[in-house]
């Protein structure tokens, strides 16, 4: 049988600046962190990234860093299949932000709910910590999306956040269970 061809999900990757989105980014795809900050531009990345056992070839969207002004891209709310939301624990601020974005790419899509999971980068700089994991579950269930801690540095649970925004985008794009069949007729 031929191999299925699965259509590329695109995620976009959207915080504030310096939360660590790009380190998260090229930690998930080279396996490397570097201290040095550059700020981004926008890159994108091809990764496959699995979900229920089947491999789904994904294109990760790193982008500048936002604050309350910046407007968001019409390539950053439209044909996108999932989000990942980063703030650092270290920053209420870059928390505080997550709302505000969250907003914009609702406003711009006309959508009323999005694939997404919110990270909290830096989880290594808990000397630092100014955002509770309480507040950072119950911000995620507000908004219906996935939400883990991780930290590029020591490479914990990065792979595990791209993988769970890829599970939003599947879980929600799961198609019903199949019509019910009586007397010859589907019942939709
Ligand atoms: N301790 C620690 N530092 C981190 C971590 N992730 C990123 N950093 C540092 O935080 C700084 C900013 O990281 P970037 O990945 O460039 O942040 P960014 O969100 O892409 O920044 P912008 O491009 O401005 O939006 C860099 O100096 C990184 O080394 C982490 O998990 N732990």
């Amino acid at each position: 049988m031929p191999p299925v061809t699965l259509n590329t999900r695109k995620i976009v990757i959207l915080g504030s600046r310096s939360v660590g989105k790009s380190s998260l980014v090229k930690q998930f795809i080279d396996g490397h962190f570097s201290e040095s900050y550059y700020p981004t531009i926008e890159s994108t990345a091809s990764k496959i990234i699995s979900y229920n056992g089947v491999e789904y070839p994904c294109e990760i969207i790193d982008t500048a860093g936002q604050d309350e002004f910046s407007q968001l891209k019409s390539q950053h709310a439209m044909g996108i299949h999932g989000y990942v939301l980063v703030y650092s624990i270290t920053s209420r601020a870059s928390f505080n932000m997550i709302q505000i974005i969250y907003d914009k790419i609702l406003n711009f899509s006309g959508l009323s709910e999005i694939n997404a999971i919110i990270v909290g980068s830096k989880a290594d700089l808990h000397m630092d910590r100014q955002v509770d994991s309480r507040d950072g579950q119950e911000l995620a269930n507000s908004i219906n999306a996935a939400w883990i801690e991780a930290s590029a540095l020591q490479d914990v649970n990065v792979a595990r956040a791209f993988e769970l925004c890829l599970a939003e985008i599947e879980k929600k794009n799961a198609p019903l269970q199949p019509p019910r069949r009586e007397g010859g007729c589907f019942v939709m």
